[in-house]
């Protein structure tokens, strides 16, 4: 049997209200949740990523429809039964720099703690567990204007932990970081809804991160909803490369990554070798990004050895080795 969803929306539309009109930014989503798994929202600059997660975490109205969580709408909720159930990692840079890390973290207790704030001896043990599962022992003291980006995102993902809700949802929690950082964020958040159970959404920009680490993807088409599957699923129904369909690059379905498009007028080469390996995919990679388009039938022969140095040319006058792809390409610009 199909557990409950932990975050159900029904007919629901988002988006903004002034004084003189509304203005829906998506209409009609239905979407669900469920405890253990990472969700990736995904679509271009604009379509609603952060309204959405707003909306459910009841920081801006509901224009239309419902959201649930726990089975229970959202304007039922009581704010201290809200921040129970679910807690909202921003990366807007919050000005808390003259806090300790450990002061930071506590914050995600209050609304456990009594009145005046104190922690109790749970409390101390609960901020120092997540400290160490998001890898920060040891900088409890330290104050948030000495942590690098990456780090200070860590702590918010600490706080988060201490909040100790059912659902935890981060609005791009990998912007401003490095490779290392964006990897080890996503690693990190997966591994925190399996192991601990916890429903996590969050919106992000990392395409190839999202479809490498979600269990699901919410992908958002501007002003025209939201398609929901598992990520191999929306490459292989063409959805995917539907949204993020572009004039200067494309999504190649069988590497998993987008391409530049180069040359309308492409010249054409053909690339043989007795095995495919990673010196074949790197020539090609070469060749495509030089404006070239590889084509059995194509009288200008590049040989590749994967076992060996050295790249063959072959015209049909003559026949040239090379033994960088820097040099096979400049051998190619002066035929
Ligand atoms: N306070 C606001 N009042 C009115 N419209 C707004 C407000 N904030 C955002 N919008 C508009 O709502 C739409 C969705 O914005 P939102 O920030 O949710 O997009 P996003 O998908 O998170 O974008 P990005 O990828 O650039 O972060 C945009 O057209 C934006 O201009």
């Amino acid at each position: 049997m199909m557990p409950d969803a932990i975050i159900q929306t029904r007919n629901l539309t988002i988006g903004y209200v002034t004084r003189k009109e509304t203005y829906p930014v998506q209409t009609d989503l239905d979407l669900e949740v469920f405890q253990g798994e990472m969700v990736c929202l995904i679509g271009p600059n604009g379509c609603g990523k952060s309204t959405l997660l707003r909306t459910l975490a009841g920081l801006q109205p509901v224009l239309q429809g419902e959201v649930c969580i726990d089975k229970l709408p959202l304007g039922k909720q009581s704010l201290s039964n809200k921040a129970r159930l679910l807690s909202l990692v921003l990366t807007d840079r919050v000005d808390v720099n003259n806090l300790s890390v450990f002061n930071l973290v506590a914050m995600g207790r209050n609304p456990y703690t009594d009145w005046l704030g104190r922690l109790t001896d749970a409390d101390h043990e609960l901020v120092h567990t997540a400290l160490s599962q998001v890898h920060l022992e040891g900088y409890a003291n330290r104050y948030i204007n000495q942590l690098s980006d990456g780090e200070r995102q860590r702590a918010m993902i600490a706080k988060a932990l201490v909040q100790d809700t059912p659902v935890i949802m981060l609005d791009e929690p990998t912007a401003h970081l490095d490779i290392n950082n964006r990897v080890e964020v996503m690693m990190l958040l997966h591994e925190l809804a399996r192991r601990t159970n916890k429903a996590i959404v969050l919106s992000t920009h990392e395409l190839d991160l999202a479809l490498q680490t979600a269990d699901k993807l919410w992908l958002m088409t501007p002003n025209n909803g939201i398609a929901v599957g598992a990520p191999e699923d929306l490459i292989l129904t063409n959805k995917f490369q539907k949204v993020f369909a572009h004039n200067s690059y494309r999504f190649d379905s069988l590497t998993g990554n987008f391409m530049v498009k180069h040359a309308d007028t492409p010249r054409m080469v053909s690339l043989k070798s007795s095995v495919k390996g990673n010196r074949t995919y790197w020539t090609e990679r070469a060749l495509l990004r030089n404006g070239y388009r590889i084509s059995p039938d194509a009288s200008l022969i590049i040989t590749v050895d994967e076992d060996s140095d050295s790249w063959l040319l072959s015209t049909e006058e003559e026949v040239l080795a090379s033994s960088s792809l820097q040099e096979l390409l400049l051998q190619m610009e002066s035929l």
